[in-house]
């Protein structure tokens, strides 16, 4: 669809109250596209078609959804290189990168094709005589979907998807930085026979629109991913307005290297955990431990790959790290190298790179000597930035790696099947790695963390069910 890009509301393309541009990270003087910012009233309308919409989706029946899911899936895939180029173009991701998170939000519409053909009950028999028990899952009803800027295919997709498998009616805002995903999105479902008000996109500000969602009556759950800040006050509202929430925020996630671990491997995940993807990954391998042993040899080699990485726009067929998303996101991620500094670490790379077209490029850089306490090594940065912390023994890897506000992801290379399980039960996450990258998920398992990370049931997979659904408990008696 040609410019400008609109909003879904109740099946029509309807403008907001202004347009806002969409541009390019890897190159600023290209406009992508302009589209609709959404207003207060935009959510109320999206919101009231959605309610009314919703019971007729739920009882269209399993068949309908997995249907339509299942058509969504497929257009996804024929359109992958076209949706990836607009990833790649406005988030920043590199091609390879973008074209396997649009494969990914394919597969999580497939898997939730099946899914809706799963949604199982219990039937249990009651301690009083003659009386039976049914449990079963309903549909919560309208749900409202708040994405942020970093997986502008995957994340909605792992939203919607089991929203509309368990029978409910979607408002969807995106991140203000990244319409384009978004909108391709909406135009697919739209396109597969989604009925109208079952699906709707309000685009625009999240201060505007997201707000409006958590107060809007009609919306009984909010699922968000985002920052801390924004996730607490989603939470405070949704409570004193009694609705279910799901929230996904931050990490500061460990990567552990010990003594004995293989070091090319520990060297490939932690280049991965910590710099693909230009480090904007809420699973990213912020902090790397390291055990004194290994520590010299791994931080050589992995200063020596880092520094070959390839910095450049996100289309170009030979770059490896694109470019931070916005000029704010840049100067967030250039005041924590300096902080770095201040704080004692010797960093390597971090400056800000001047590439021929004008985009927001920045070198990965490492924090060597750092301290747990360092605010470099609590805060999340969210950029190409990862601490090193050398640590004695396996005891004080865990003391390290557990002191955290945040317990999304962690991961540990080594060669002992010892202290890899150890490191399993002890390591206070949602999610454990061995020897592989603490970032880079499965789309058919449970998604989240503990602590400051998420608050509510997991994303992903069959738990998804415990957010998009309710539990109904029925009593008979046949007489
Ligand atoms: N866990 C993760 O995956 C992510 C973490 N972050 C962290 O957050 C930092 C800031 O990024 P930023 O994009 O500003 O993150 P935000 O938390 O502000 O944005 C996430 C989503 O929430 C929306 N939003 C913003 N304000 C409100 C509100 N008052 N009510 C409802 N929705 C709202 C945003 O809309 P809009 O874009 O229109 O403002 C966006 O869709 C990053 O540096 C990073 O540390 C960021 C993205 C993802
Ligand atoms: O690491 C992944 O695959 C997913 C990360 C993610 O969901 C995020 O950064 O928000």
């Amino acid at each position: 669809m040609s410019d400008p890009h609109l909003n879904l509301i109740n099946g029509a393309w309807v403008p907001g109250d202004h347009l806002s541009e969409n541009r390019n990270p890897s190159d600023l003087a290209d406009l992508i596209g302009l589209y609709a910012a959404g207003t207060a009233g935009d959510v109320t309308a999206a919101a009231e078609a959605a309610a009314a919409a919703q019971p007729g989706w739920f009882a269209a029946g399993p068949q309908a959804r997995t249907d339509l899911l299942d058509r969504i899936a497929t257009r996804i895939e024929a359109e992958a290189t076209d949706i990836a180029t607009m990833l790649a173009r406005e988030e920043g991701k590199i091609l390879p990168e973008a074209l396997a998170e649009t494969r990914r939000a394919a597969q999580i519409f497939r898997f939730f094709a099946g899914e809706a053909l799963r949604m199982s009950g219990e039937a249990l028999a009651s301690v009083r005589p003659g009386v039976d028990i049914e449990v079963t899952r309903e549909p919560v009803g309208v749900v409202g979907l708040i994405t942020p800027w970093n997986f502008p295919a995957a994340i909605p997709a792992w939203k919607i998807a089991p929203a509309l498998a368990y029978g409910n009616a979607v408002v969807l805002k995106p991140a203000e930085l990244v319409p384009g995903t978004a909108h391709m999105l909406a135009r697919i479902i739209h396109e597969a026979g989604c009925p109208a008000g079952v699906f709707n996109l309000v685009m625009g500000p999240g201060s505007v629109v997201g707000r409006a969602m958590v107060e809007a009556p009609q919306i009984g759950a909010i699922s968000f991913t985002g920052s801390v800040p924004t996730g607490r006050a989603i939470a405070r509202a949704a409570a004193e307005r009694m609705k279910k929430v799901q929230l996904e925020m931050g990490g500061k996630n460990p990567m552990v290297v010990l003594d004995d671990a293989d070091l090319p491997t520990a060297v490939a995940a932690c280049l991965n955990g910590a710099f693909f993807s230009t480090g904007q990954r809420c699973t990213a391998s912020s902090r790397l431990i390291v055990q004194a042993g290994i520590h010299d040899a791994f931080v050589a080699e992995l200063t020596r790959q880092m520094m070959a990485l390839r910095v450049g726009p996100a289309l170009a067929p030979d770059s490896q790290i694109g470019p931070v998303v916005s000029a704010q996101q840049l100067a967030g991620n250039l005041s924590y190298v300096d902080l770095a500094r201040a704080e004692g670490c010797e960093v390597i790379g971090g400056e800000r790179l001047n590439l021929p077209t004008e985009g927001h490029f920045q070198r990965p850089a490492l924090f060597l000597n750092a301290r747990n306490d360092m605010r470099v090594a609590r805060e999340e940065i969210f950029g190409p930035c990862a601490a090193v912390i050398r640590v004695a023994d396996f005891d004080e890897v865990l003391a390290v790696a557990n002191d955290s506000d945040f317990g999304l992801s962690a991961g540990i290379c080594t060669t002992s099947l010892r202290h890899a399980r150890e490191f399993r039960r002890q390591a206070r996450v949602g999610m454990v790695m061995v020897n592989l990258p603490t970032a880079g998920v499965d789309y058919h398992v449970p998604f989240g963390g503990t602590k400051g990370s998420s608050l509510g049931p997991r994303e992903q997979g069959r738990h998804a069910a415990e957010f998009y659904t309710t539990v109904k408990t029925s009593y008979s008696f046949a007489g």
